[in-house]
């Protein structure tokens, strides 16, 4: 592949759904630019279903924390982020523009997620765009994430806004190469998760070694 944009090269790439230490320390030899920890208990990944005391220590390597939260309480949201270090919040439910105000001004990051099954009404996005910084679209489910499915991206040639948007949902080694048909969109980058895996919140570091050595390839252009 030439490049997945002519005029910005540069991609961002998030491994989602992590909290094992020794995983997590490998993951970040590798320097993704997020890393994203599923603060939502129902979920396979959800962070405290291990010890995860290591993560109210700051790291010193430049990768973001990303808390993933599913329709949680304001509070809770941001005691929780306090507590592990999170630099930004990706909001999965139905959260409101007004809550991703209250989260911004607390001075997070923030992506909003919307789920995508065979089309969506862009227009839902303009009250979000002052208080965040970036879309993320996913695979709709009513588990609200990690399903390892991938949605009709050439829904997403319909995207009108300007802020940067995040493609998620069954992200793999394989359907990378499809990526061409954003050119032209605001990319930010790709967001991983299942398809990286042996199992839940365990990711192979192999395939994430040659997802990185891709994004290199992709970033150098
Ligand atoms: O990963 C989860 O279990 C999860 C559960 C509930 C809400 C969000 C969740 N994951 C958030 C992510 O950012 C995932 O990377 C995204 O959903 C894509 O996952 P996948 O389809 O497995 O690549």
């Amino acid at each position: 592949m030439s490049s997945i944009k002519d005029d910005v090269s540069i991609i961002d790439w998030k491994v989602c759904g992590m909290r094992n230490r020794e995983n997590i320390y490998d993951i970040l030899k590798l320097s993704p630019d997020y890393m994203g920890f599923i603060m939502y208990p129902p979920s396979s990944r959800f962070i405290e279903n291990e010890d995860v005391s290591f993560l109210e220590t700051k790291w010193d390597v430049p990768t973001k924390r990303v808390g993933v939260f599913v329709n949680e309480e304001i509070e809770t949201i941001l005691s929780q982020s306090k507590k592990y270090h999170f630099d930004t919040i990706q909001l999965h439910g139905s959260e409101t523009p007004e809550i991703c105000r209250i989260l911004k001004d607390a001075g997070y990051e923030i992506f909003k997620v919307f789920g995508i099954k065979d089309e969506f009404d862009f227009s839902t996005l303009k009250s979000y765009e002052p208080y965040v910084d970036a879309f993320l679209f996913d695979t709709k489910s009513s588990k609200h994430g990690g399903t390892g499915k991938t949605f009709d991206w050439g829904v997403l040639k319909q995207y009108s806004s300007t802020k940067p948007f995040i493609l998620s949902g069954g992200v793999s080694l394989k359907n990378i190469k499809e990526l061409t048909i954003l050119d032209h969109l605001p990319f930010k980058g790709i967001d991983v998760n299942s398809k990286f895996e042996i199992e839940p919140a365990m990711k192979d570091i192999a395939m994430v070694t040659e997802l990185s050595d891709w994004v290199k390839s992709i970033n150098k252009k």
